[in-house]
Order: C-alpha cells, then sequence, then structure tokens
C-alpha cells in the first residue's frame, strides 16, 4: 500500500516520555490519502472495538483493510484479542470505520498515542464513536456476559494528572478546557437504551459508571472495595482516553462495557481474574453484541443523528 500525506502537524502533543514532537508532525494521517484503497466516503461512525470483540468489525459489507502496520506512524496492538487494524465499510446504510484493536496505556504508549486514532477519525469525517471495552463488574447485580451502557466515567489517571490533552493544546481540534458532565451524550444512550428493549435485551443491559485504571495488573481486593464505594460499576483499562479526545473535538460518544468477569472483592477465594477468560466471556456475547450494535447504527441514522 502506498500512502499520500495529506496534513502535517495536525496530531502531535508535547508528551513526557520521550515521543518528539516534530516526529509527529511527519504523521500521515488521512487514509483517503492510501493510492491503492483510498476511503472515497466519509465514514459518520467509528467503532472502537474492545478486548475480545472485534467481530463488530467483520459484518460490515464493503470491508476494506488497514493493517496497522502498514499504516505509517500508527501504533501497533500487541494485547490478545486486538487484531491491529482498521476495517472501513458499512453497517447498513451507514459508513463506518472500526478498530480492530485498540491501544491501552499498560502496552507502553503514552495516553496521547493511545486516543491519536480518534483525531485521524475526525479528519475523515467521523461525527460520533461507539466505543466498547471489556470490564470487570463490581455492581452485585452485574453478570458475566451483561452489557453495561457507560453513563459516565471515573479517570484515574486523570487524579494523577494524565491527560490525552496534556501538553500544548491543538486549537484546531478544539480549546484548552473540555467538559466532560455530558460526555456519553444522553440522547444516544436513550436511544440505545430503547434498541436493547426492542430486541429483548433488557435483562442483560444495565446503565452505569465505568472506570479507567492503567493496568495491566488486575485490582487488589482493597482498591475494588474502594471503587464499590465511589459508585463505580464496571472497572477497566481503555475508553477514557478516547472519549476524551472524541469530546475534545465535538465528536458524540455513546461507549458500552461487555461485563467478562465479576471483580473479587472477598479475600476468602481462590478465584482470579485472566485475559483468557475476559476473551471467552467476550466471544460468547458476540453475536448479541452485533445484534445490539448494527441496531443501534441503524436507528441512529433513522434519527437523524449523524448527517446525510
Ligand atoms: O481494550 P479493553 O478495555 O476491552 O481491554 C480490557 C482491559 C485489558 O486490556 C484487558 C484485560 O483482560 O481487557
Ligand atoms: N479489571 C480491569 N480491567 C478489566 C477487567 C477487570 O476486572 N476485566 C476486563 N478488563
Amino acid at each position: 500500500m502506498r500512502w499520500a500525506l495529506l496534513s502535517n502537524s495536525r496530531l502531535h502533543h508535547d508528551s513526557s516520555n520521550g515521543h518528539n514532537r516534530q516526529q509527529q508532525d511527519d504523521t500521515p494521517l488521512a487514509l483517503r490519502g492510501n493510492t491503492v484503497n483510498p476511503i472515497s466516503v466519509a465514514p459518520k461512525i467509528a467503532i472502537i472495538c474492545g478486548s475480545g470483540l472485534g467481530s463488530l468489525a467483520t459484518i460490515l459489507d464493503e470491508k476494506i483493510d488497514f493493517p496497522y502496520e502498514q499504516i505509517p506512524h500508527f501504533p501497533q496492538s500487541t494485547v490478545p484479542g486486538h487484531a491491529g487494524k482498521l476495517v472501513v465499510g458499512k453497517m447498513g446504510k451507514v459508513p463506518v470505520i472500526c478498530m480492530q484493536g485498540r491501544f491501552h496505556y499498560y502496552e507502553g504508549y503514552p495516553l496521547w498515542k493511545c486516543a491519536m486514532p480518534i483525531r485521524v477519525f475526525k479528519l475523515l469525517g467521523v461525527e460520533m464513536i461507539v466505543v466498547t471495552n471489556a470490564a470487570g463488574g463490581l455492581n452485585p447485580d452485574y453478570k458475566v456476559g451483561d452489557l453495561m451502557i457507560i453513563k459516565d466515567h471515573v479517570n484515574f489517571p486523570g487524579f494523577a494528572g494524565e491527560s490525552f490533552l496534556r501538553g500544548p493544546n491543538d486549537e484546531r481540534f478544539g480549546p484548552r478546557f473540555v467538559a466532560l458532565n455530558s460526555a456519553y451524550d444522553t440522547e444516544l444512550r436513550k436511544l440505545a437504551k430503547s434498541v436493547a428493549s426492542e430486541l429483548g435485551m433488557n435483562d442483560f443491559v444495565h446503565e452505569g459508571v465505568y472506570t479507567m485504571v492503567g493496568g495491566p495488573n488486575f485490582e487488589t481486593v482493597a482498591e475494588l472495595r474502594l471503587m464499590k464505594l465511589l459508585g463505580i460499576d464496571a472497572v477497566g483499562m481503555s475508553t477514557v482516553p478516547e472519549v476524551i479526545a472524541a469530546r475534545h473535538c465535538g465528536i458524540k460518544c455513546f461507549g458500552f462495557s461487555l461485563i467478562t468477569n465479576e471483580c473479587v472483592t472477598s479475600y476468602d477465594t481462590d478465584d482470579e481474574p485472566d485475559h483468557e477468560e475476559v476473551m471467552e466471556a467476550a466471544s460468547r456475547r458476540q453475536n448479541d453484541l452485533v445484534r445490539f450494535v448494527t441496531a443501534f447504527v441503524d436507528t441512529v441514522k433513522s434519527a437523524e443523528l449523524i448527517s446525510k
């Protein structure tokens, strides 16, 4: 594949861990510049597939794959269950772009790089993201395989000053200070709940608060108990940087967690979470997730919540 450099200086940020601004100036952004498979129709929705949730990308029509290793300066996926490619195509009548594989802080990427694809999507014309993740359930009502529509988040790395937006602000994307009190779009959440209802999924679809921890270790019992006290319903290691990047540049956000394990909040057990369990749980819910996301995207289009 060959790539054209359509834009300079758009993705860089200052960073505290060795990535240099000049290098970022050279990041090629626009997949439209691919001279073999140009993206000729602007994707309206970007879907970020969480651990084991990549099948959301496999159902697209008129698919074109862009492996990350062939996209200049794009980060690489290193986590099992994250295939490492962009898939562009149509979900029903809606042009979408899927990240089959996301980037996590624990992989060694700074937060700005974890969420840098969101700015690429903005430049491609994306208006909305559907951000998905695998998460541990803290809410005692949640079972493995349940879905949690994300109402809000608690950004633990943010408490320590880590942010996608740290460093000089790039005004072309958005303002220095960003409001996040309605980060997860109210109208989209309402619509998603009605879709879940219509599909008969009410008994396993909830709405709750997600938190991001840095990982890659799972949490201690004391940490999980603290999170419960804070009113957190599910814990994971992603999503927040992408949502912050999206809100900064005016992209609407809808997110959900698939509960892949129940968090162990007692000392009297040998139970332990592990990544294989996470991927197995994700794989068992693939069909329902595909049904849910397909119907959601279709309804978003009918409700004219994306442009024509
Ligand atoms: O990419 P997501 O947030 O779905 O991945 C979760 C968090 C860790 O990366 C991994 C733990 O099993 O799954
Ligand atoms: N903790 C953090 N991240 C996770 C978990 C968990 O229990 N399950 C899936 N991702």
